[in-house]
Formats: structure tokens, C-alpha cells, sequence
């Protein structure tokens, strides 16, 4: 018999998070087919401005359609997010490693269900997320996928402890599609530009310490240092839950820098997980995550995945162009002649080839904005043959098991293509107008440079 979520069953799924597009319920109930799940409810952008506006009802597009034509039954899919699951089982999956990727399953809801989570919930969201949207009630079904942030089996006064990092973009582009006055995307991080993008915009107050390329860089040191500048700076790259419950971060949003209450009260939460008569329980907890980062090695797999995108936006946009059959309008408006003469090579590639420039972009893109979840427990001698690694910490002679999930890897919609390509020059002009002056400005102009 197909599971129906009814609204008798509301009370039993709390807030965990959200982001642009969905929001992330926990469960807290008794029913065994339920616990160690989380529910991950569409939204609907309540000004409709949102790419999401769109793609939370309808399918994919025609050349959506052609892009993904080799992906399971994806072209059959009348909903996006079902689209969404089947992306994620068939091509995000493969790529990340099935250990590491819940795709989940669709279960029936009813809109009663939804409206009454929708109200339940409601005290516990960030106030300009509520503005911005609100649950989908149009769907009829939501994905159930494992909650990350727990062991669904263990002991029953055990506790879990969970990492959340997005980390973003792990490298540079080298690409030589990419426009003179745009060389410093080759030097300096589109984490680092997008700051300056974000302070001017509001969306922080304060620029993150976080460098990408450290967390990336497969050395032990300089991933530990990448995970102190996160807890530093958590913006909405960095979360920890305790139990389910976050510790530190913002739910579904920016956090503040970590200020000394912040950090007292860290240290306090942490008391039941790392044993410490004196000295930084804190310190402790980051030297561990860095060495999850470090020895799982999962880190690696993702940067292979956002590097499928050897392009960059500035060479993936002309093959856009081309599948849609449109004028390119970035060589219209282009006025250096060499680049102009390179670009026209891609123009003038089969069709086949524009596609996979485009798709392998679309699924770098997917990577880039994923979020990783590291969850420890206690390990425990009589749980011999367990089936995750393990860490040991010499400094408090503790054992931990842990886990690594990817979450949040959707398909992004061929749609933003042009989106990205604004957003990228967007971000190379608030970051030069903020941080580069004249002179160094010249130097990344120069030709060698690019
Ligand atoms: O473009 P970016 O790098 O700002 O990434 C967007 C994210 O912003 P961030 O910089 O991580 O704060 C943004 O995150 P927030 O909503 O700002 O937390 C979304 O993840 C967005 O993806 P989508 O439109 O929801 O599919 C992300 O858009 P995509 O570029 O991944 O499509
Ligand atoms: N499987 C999971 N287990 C535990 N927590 C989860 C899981 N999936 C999501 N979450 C929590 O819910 C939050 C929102 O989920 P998610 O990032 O998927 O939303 P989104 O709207 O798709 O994000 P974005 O703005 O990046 O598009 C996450 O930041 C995380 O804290
Ligand atoms: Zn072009």
C-alpha cells in the first residue's frame, strides 16, 4: 500500500533547514518506516522573480530534454524535482560515489499535510526566507531522503555529531575562452570576488576568512586552517549540529562572524562529545573534521566534478547559444577581435559537442554549490566490523566513527546559463572596483597573464 502523508502526521516532522529552493523537515515520530529520514519540501517564491518560480512546477524544457535525453526516463518526468531525483541518481551518483549520495524517494503528501507544516513551522524560519517563499502546496509528493545528521542505528543515549560545509568552487579557471578584462578570475577565487558582491548587496556584513582552495588543497594543514577561517566566518558555508539541533551557523541563512559568546557557547556544547579536562574542546572538534576532510578523500571527488567544467561560463555561453538555436549574443557585443576568432571555433562545433560542453558545466555547476555533512559518533569495541571509518584522537584517546554525504545536488536549469554569465561579470566588477586598484589591474591585463 503507497504511503500518504496526512495532516495527522505533521506534528511529527520539525524544522531542520532550508535553502533557496527547498526546505528540510526531521523526523521526530515513532514509526520505524520514518525515523533517520528527513522530508525535503519544494517551495514556491512568493514574488515569482526566482528561477525556482518556474522549474518548481514544470518539467524540463524541449532542449532540457535534448541536454538530458540519456539520463533514465528524464524526459518523461512531468515534475522538476522528480527530474531533480532521477539527475541525481543517474548522473550525480555515478560521479560521487553511491557511499557518499542519498537520491531518495518520492511519498504522497496531501495539502493539508503541507499547509499544516507550513504553520508549524513558520516561528522557527529566518524572517527573509518566509518573505521570499513559501512551501509549494501544488505538489502532491516530497522526497524522503536519509537525515545526514544522525546514525539511523546506534546506541540510545548516543550522540551524533554533524558538519555541514559548503564548500563552493575548489579551484581557478584556466580557461581560454575567458576575457581579458576578466583575467583575475584566473588568479583570485570566485569565492573570494563574490565577498566583495555580497557586502555590497548586503547579504553580509563582514568578508569570510574561508579560502576554498585550502579546503581543497589535499594537504592536512591547510584543509584544518580552511576549517578554522568556517568556524571564524560560517556565513552559510558552515553549520554544526548537535543531535540534529544546530549548534553553530544559521539555520536556512547567513550566520554571524563567531564572537566570543558564540564561542563560549560552543565550547559548552561540545562537553558531551570531547572529553577535556582543560584546554579547547572547539580546537579539538575542528582538528577532527579537518581529518574527516582529509582522510576520506571525498573532497577529491568533488573537485574532479566541479572541473568537468573546463570551459568556464565565458566559453559554455556560446554553446548555450548554439542549442537553443538563438543568435550568441556575448559575440555580438564582443570587441576583441582574437578572442572573438576563438569563440567562433565553438560556434562552429556539432551540435553534439555543444551539448556536452553544457551539460559538463551544468553538472560542474551542481558541484560547485553542493554541501558536504560529516556526521561522528562514539566508536565502540563491541560494534566490531562497523561500517564506517574511523578516527582516533590522541590528544582526549578517543575513537569516532564517521560518515561523509553530499547533499543538495539538483540540475540547474539550462535556463541560467545566461544567468550565470551576468552573475560572473557581476562579480569580477564588485571585486575590482572594491579590492583591485589601478595599477594591479594592469597587471592582470597584461597578455601573458591570459
Ligand atoms: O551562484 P552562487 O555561487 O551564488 O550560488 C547560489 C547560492 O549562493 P551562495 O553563493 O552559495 O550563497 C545559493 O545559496 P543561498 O540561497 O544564498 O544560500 C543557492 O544555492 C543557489 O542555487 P539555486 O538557485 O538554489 O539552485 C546558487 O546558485 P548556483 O550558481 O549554484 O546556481
Ligand atoms: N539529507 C539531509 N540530511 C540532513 N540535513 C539535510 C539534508 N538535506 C538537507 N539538509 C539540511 O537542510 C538545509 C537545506 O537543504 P538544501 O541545501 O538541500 O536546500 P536547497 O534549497 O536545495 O539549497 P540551495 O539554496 O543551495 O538550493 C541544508 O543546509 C541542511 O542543513
Ligand atoms: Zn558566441
Amino acid at each position: 500500500m503507497e504511503i500518504v502523508l496526512e495532516k495527522k502526521d505533521a506534528a511529527d516532522w520539525t524544522y531542520r533547514g532550508e535553502g533557496a529552493v527547498n526546505l528540510v523537515l526531521a523526523y521526530t515520530g515513532s514509526s520505524p518506516l520514518f525515523f533517520g529520514k528527513v522530508l525535503r519540501i519544494l517551495k514556491a517564491p512568493r514574488n515569482g522573480s526566482h528561477c525556482g518560480s518556474v522549474r518548481n512546477l514544470k518539467a524540463l524544457s524541449a532542449h532540457e530534454r535534448l541536454l538530458w535525453r540519456d539520463v533514465g526516463d528524464i524526459v518523461s518526468c512531468t515534475y522538476h524535482d522528480v527530474a531533480c531525483q532521477i539527475y541525481v541518481q543517474h548522473v550525480m551518483t555515478p560521479l560521487l560515489d553511491f557511499k557518499h549520495v542519498d537520491a531518495g524517494v518520492h511519498v504522497l503528501v496531501t495539502r493539508e499535510f503541507l499547509e499544516t507544516i507550513e504553520k508549524n513551522i513558520l516561528g522557527q524560519r529566518p524572517a527573509w526566507r518566509v518573505n521570499a517563499g513559501r512551501i509549494n502546496i501544488h505538489r502532491d509528493s516530497v522526497l524522503l531522503q536519509s537525515d545526514h545528521a544522525i546514525f539511523s542505528q546506534g546506541g540510545e543515549d548516543e550522540f551524533c555529531i554533524s558538519v555541514e560545509i559548503k564548500p563552493k568552487w575548489g579551484c581557478l579557471p584556466t580557461s581560454r575562452f575567458i576575457s581579458k578584462k576578466n583575467a583575475i578570475k584566473k588568479n583570485v577565487t570566485r569565492f573570494r570576488m563574490h565577498q566583495a558582491l555580497k557586502l555590497q548587496k548586503g547579504e553580509t556584513s563582514e568578508l569570510s576568512d574561508y579560502n576554498p582552495l585550502d579546503l581543497f588543497s589535499g594537504s592536512l594543514d591547510q584543509i584544518y586552517k580552511a576549517i578554522q577561517d568556517l568556524f571564524s566566518t560560517p556565513q552559510n558555508n558552515f553549520r554544526v549540529f548537535l543531535n540534529g539541533s544546530l549548534i553553530l551557523g544559521a539555520s536556512g541563512g547567513y550566520a554571524d562572524d563567531t564572537n566570543l559568546v558564540i564561542e563560549e557557547a560552543f565550547e559548552d556544547a561540545l562537553q558531551s562529545v570531547i572529553q577535556r579536562e582543560k584546554g579547547s574542546r572547539a580546537m579539538t572538534f575542528l582538528q577532527l573534521v579537518a581529518e574527516a576532510v582529509y582522510k576520506s578523500g571525498c573532497l577529491n571527488r568533488l573537485l574532479a566534478v566541479q572541473q568537468l567544467d573546463s570551459f568556464d561560463i565565458e566559453g559554455a555561453i556560446h554553446a548555450y547559444y548554439d542549442i537553443i538555436s538563438k543568435p550568441c549574443q556575448v559575440c555580438r557585443h564582443m570587441d576583441d577581435e582574437e578572442l572573438l576568432n576563438i569563440c567562433g571555433t565553438l560556434h562552429s562545433a556539432h551540435l553534439d559537442q555543444s551539448l556536452e560542453i553544457v551539460r559538463n558545466f551544468l553538472i560542474a555547476a551542481t558541484a560547485k554549490d553542493c554541501s558536504l555533512m560529516i556526521t561522528f559518533r562514539p566508536w565502540h569495541v563491541e560494534c566490531p566490523g562497523s561500517a564506517y571509518n574511523s578516527i582516533f584522537v590522541e590528544s582526549t584517546n578517543q575513537t569516532f566513527d564517521y560518515k561523509v554525504n553530499f547533499i543538495d545536488l539538483d540540475l540547474k536549469p539550462l535556463r541560467k546559463m545566461e544567468e550565470y554569465y551576468e552573475q560572473d561579470d557581476k562579480i569580477v566588477r564588485s571585486y575590482t572596483k572594491m579590492f583591485v586598484t589601478e595599477l594591479e589591474a594592469d597587471d592582470y591585463y597584461r597578455p601573458e597573464e591570459v
